[in-house]
């Protein structure tokens, strides 16, 4: 290596390595070894080194740091480390100690992994996990044994706490947000409230609650907020559930002391003992903390190309780059299964004469699928699948778009607008992860442009995507069609012949057909879900249903697609009333 690529890579690397060791921090020894063989881990982030001291020393702390920088570990290892050296040792009957809430079912498993790959060598401290979509009797039976440090989704854990008599928490020292701002935007604030109350942990003071395990120490409880995006919710929260707490990663531009105005919910530490102890406010227009090497760009689609475009797009990225992966984020599950179907079956060649020589898949990459409305076993599969695929392409509502750590994913593409500048940060966060290189593209109609701005408040800004460069790529019967002579990409000969092609191909599937349709019936339900500031700009009244029809690759005029989508928005509302459906489930549906 050239001195003047090592001197990058060094600055590079301190850019997110500190330039201690995991045992400088306080560690023990035999926990920085299980960071160091089981996870590779040689040197902590920066995150890592600001909080591990911290959290060690018992205060409740609020943690803040871009997306992929390590923040799982930063609250694992100084649980791990105290708990390891408890005397006399604990066991199951003293039940859990710690208790980590997440808002996704694969964030579960993917910190319950962690765990148990760091307790390798402490196998008195037992990890494990409750969640949505499980089996509740089998989970009773595990709480009843006794699990050292419990990761759980808040509405199964409440669950719990109120009917599993046998779940033992009186001896519960950590409760930990990770991912607070999303538990909370997915409507479980009622219960995290409650969880609180029935722990003793709202506002503290709650020093040992009574019932501990004599032969204990008396634990003072310590909570920690995890999350790389603030909003005034998780203020809330910290208001509520953190104790004159220490506030990491939050930069002098979040920090801003005199101001008011923007401040929901100060946290607030008076004390000054060398650390970074600051009085906080975040603010809604804050900016929000993105990898510096993630290349952000946005593609301007008109909405009757979109289709195509995807597709095109797709395309190109995986025949430049056999070996790779992507996302593509998309706004409902039936969309997801929709765009599965027809990736997955899809076949055109574009040079063929007739459509009895269209045998080739249009795109032979591995195609997965992830949404909450799968079932379990299947969420698990794709989850484990794309973890350990070299190539793949994943397509995913918001469920996948919250700390999961998939290695190695090169590019994110949001073909649905992701709304909250929030939602945006986390879904790109899903690639350059720990310094790593990432793109993301962004999808947007001319009529949607203006987000843009949205984003751009919030610190983030994109550069427009070469997409008739690539059009020009695909050659069409021999002929490249060269960028400058197209001005609109919908007279693009690739993309209006693509188009023809998936529409033949959708009406001849009749179970095509009808997913296209669901798809089309829930994407227009979406788009009428905005909020506030978010609704001036992507305006449900300024669509033409008629090019969302075509982006669905529907030939269907949009008044008979839309009386099937007033049948199923009753059809669901009476399902919903049926079911007694929550507003927090409504609010989720969209995952
Ligand atoms: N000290 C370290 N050395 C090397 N790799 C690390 C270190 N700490 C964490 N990692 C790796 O970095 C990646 C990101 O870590 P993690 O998922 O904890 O990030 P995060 O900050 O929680 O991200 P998000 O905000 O998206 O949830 C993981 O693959 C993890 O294994």
């Amino acid at each position: 290596m050239d001195s003047k690529k090592k001197k990058e890579e060094d600055t590079k690397k301190s850019e997110i390595f500190a330039s201690c060791s995991f045992s400088a921090l306080g560690l023990h020894s035999t926990l920085c070894n299980q960071l160091q063989e089981r996870l590779g881990f040689e040197a902590p982030t920066l995150v890592q080194a600001q909080a591990i001291p911290v959290i060690l020393s018992g205060r409740h702390a609020l943690v803040n740091a871009a997306t992929g920088t390590g923040k799982t570990v930063a609250y694992l290892a100084p649980i791990i480390h105290h708990l390891q050296s408890y005397t006399p040792k604990i066991d199951r009957d003293n039940g859990t100690f710690a208790l980590v809430l997440v808002p996704t079912r694969e964030l579960c498993l993917q910190v319950y992994e962690i765990l148990q790959k760091l307790l390798h060598r402490f196998h008195w401290i037992v990890p494990g996990y409750i969640m949505g979509g499980e089996n509740r009797s089998k989970e009773k039976a595990r709480l009843r044994k006794g699990i050292s440090i419990l990761v759980a989704t808040p509405g199964r854990l409440l669950d719990h706490l109120k009917n599993t008599a046998s779940f033992v928490h009186t001896n519960l020292r950590w409760i930990i947000f990770d991912e607070a701002d999303r538990i909370l935007e997915l409507g479980f604030g009622k219960e995290i409230e409650d969880i609180l109350d029935l722990l003793g942990s709202r506002q503290i003071g709650s020093v040992g609650k009574g019932n501990q395990v004599s032969s204990l120490p008396i634990f003072q409880r310590q909570n920690l907020l995890l999350s790389a995006t603030l909003n005034e919710k998780v203020n809330h929260l910290a208001k509520i559930s953190l104790e004159n707490p220490v506030t990491i990663g939050l930069d002098d531009k979040k920090i801003q002391p005199e101001q008011s105005v923007d401040c929901i919910g100060t946290v607030e530490s008076d004390e000054d003992d060398g650390l970074e102890y600051r009085k906080v406010t975040t603010s809604s227009t804050g900016d929000y903390k993105l990898p510096a090497q993630l290349v952000q760009r946005y593609v301007k689609v008109p909405c009757g190309s979109r289709l195509a475009v995807l597709f095109s797009i797709i395309k190109h990225l995986f025949e430049r780059e056999a070996s790779r992966k992507i996302v593509v984020f998309f706004s409902t599950c039936d969309a997801v299964d929709f765009h599965y179907a027809l990736l997955s079956e899809f076949r055109w060649s574009p040079n063929s004469q007739s459509e009895a020589e269209n045998t080739e898949r249009f795109l032979k990459c591995n195609i997965l699928r992830l949404h909450g409305s799968m079932k379990q076993e299947d969420r698990r599969t794709t989850f484990q699948a794309f973890k350990t695929e070299k190539s793949a392409l994943l397509l995913s509502t918001d469920v996948a778009a919250r700390g999961l750590d998939f290695p190695k994913v090169r590019c994110i593409i949001q073909y649905d607008s992701p709304g909250e500048a929030t939602e945006y940060v986390h879904r790109v966060g899903r690639t350059a992860r720990l310094g790593e290189k990432g793109d993301s593209l962004l999808f947007l109609q001319p009529i949607e442009v203006d987000y843009l701005q949205d984003l751009e408040k919030h610190g983030v800004s994109l550069t427009e995507y070469p997409i008739l460069k690539v059009l020009g790529s695909f050659p069409l019967y021999g002929q490249v069609y060269r960028a400058k002579k197209f001005a609109s990409l919908d007279l693009h000969p690739w993309v209006l012949y693509l188009q023809r092609a998936l529409e033949s191909f959708i009406l001849a599937e009749p179970s095509m057909n009808k997913l296209a349709q669901n798809a089309f019936c829930s994407w227009v339900r979406a788009y009428t879900a905005h909020r506030g500031e978010l609704k001036r700009i992507f305006m449900v009244k300024k669509l033409h249903l008629g090019h969302v029809s075509r982006s669905f690759g529907l030939k269907q005029q949009p008044s008979l697609v839309g009386q099937s989508f007033q049948t199923q928005s009753k059809k669901r509302k009476r399902e919903g009333k049926q079911k007694g459906l929550s507003r927090k489930r409504k609010a989720n549906r969209k995952t």
